[in-house]
């Protein structure tokens, strides 16, 4: 992983004792110890989620696939993971409200879209890999409903829900935040760090992953997998957060703020993309998004590069 995302990341570990009680905040040594021994011990298979809750993804996506294009870079294996099923039951983190209940179809179509953007982003990508002996394939899409679909209530809940603690559920920022709100929160987000945890141990049990990447507001979440897959086989994972790309005044990017900036060109235009980063105040290009983005970027780096066919297509 490159140096300017490394300084950018924050680590999950199980040895951080600290974290498992109340607070969503943990020391970080132990795992950053641990997670490059790990990367440098061989291939590992990283994972990350997108709920499609629309049809393309935007700016404040940009981060993490940029940390799962690293990875690939690097040599490992990437899963990128659609919600199908997550999207329908409504990520509560980083929202003040409950979202809209979105169609099973609206979900649908909005898979096929994401999963066709993500797959352009890693072929294209592919491209200035320039070592042609590295033949991992590319990334690996997947719907995490392939593996609900056919579960039902009473065995999931019977099976997997043991393993929850109402008390850790509870102490989540993305749930607390939601119970000192007006409209408190439903079951049904209440169980979304639930979902999550299976994916990171169905995948730890199919793929070997060991690794989830998602912005800092995923950070119950990850640590809800990790806490599971601890629980269920006593393997230890690790979680990578990666910052949100926020606006100038500090507002999170993304469909629910509403400021959306989509990665689809049919959404954003280039042109309207490539404004949205030159309007940036100097202060947040040099202290942040320089760092995020361009210091040993994975992107081509020269506008010579950028004119070849398959780049920005
Ligand atoms: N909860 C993530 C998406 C996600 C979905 C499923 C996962 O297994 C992991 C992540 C988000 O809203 O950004």
């Amino acid at each position: 992983m490159a140096a300017s995302m490394a300084r950018s990341c924050r680590f999950v570990s199980r040895n951080h004792s600290s974290f498992l009680p109340r607070r969503e905040s943990f020391p970080e040594s132990a795992a950053q110890d641990q997670l490059p021994s790990l990367l440098q011990s061989g291939a590992q298979t990283v994972y990350c989620g997108f709920d499609p809750t629309a049809d393309s993804l935007h700016v404040g996506n940009l981060l993490a696939i940029i940390g799962l294009l690293h990875f690939r870079k690097a040599g490992h294996h990437v899963l990128a993971v659609l919600g199908g099923a997550t999207a329908q039951i409504g990520d509560p983190s980083g929202k003040t409200s409950e979202r809209e209940r979105l169609s099973a179809d609206v979900v649908e179509a909005n898979t096929r879209s994401i999963r066709d953007s993500v797959q352009r982003i890693f072929t294209n990508h592919e491209l200035y890999f320039h070592d042609s002996s590295r033949k991992l394939g590319t990334v690996t899409v997947l719907n995490n409903l392939s593996w609900y679909k056919d579960r039902n209530a009473v065995g999931f809940l019977s099976e997997v829900g043991r393993y929850f603690r109402m008390g850790t559920m509870l102490s989540r920022h993305s749930v607390q935040s939601r119970l000192r709100s007006a409209d408190g929160m439903s079951l049904t987000e209440f169980t979304y760090q639930v979902f999550q945890a299976y994916d990171f141990y169905h995948l730890n049990q199919t793929y070997g992953c060991k690794i989830q990447l998602g912005g800092t507001d995923q950070l119950g979440n990850l640590m809800s997998g990790h806490e599971f897959i601890h629980k269920v086989s006593g393997e230890e994972v690790f979680g990578l957060t990666v910052p949100l790309v926020t606006s100038s005044v500090g507002d999170k990017l993304g469909k629910t703020a509403g400021n959306a900036m989509w990665l689809n060109r049919d959404r954003t235009s280039p042109f309207d993309l490539y404004q949205f980063f030159l309007r940036q105040p100097d202060a947040s290009v040099e202290g942040r998004f320089l760092d995020f983005f361009m210091y040993n970027s994975v992107f081509p780096t020269a506008g010579a590069a950028c004119a070849e066919e398959a780049c920005c297509k």
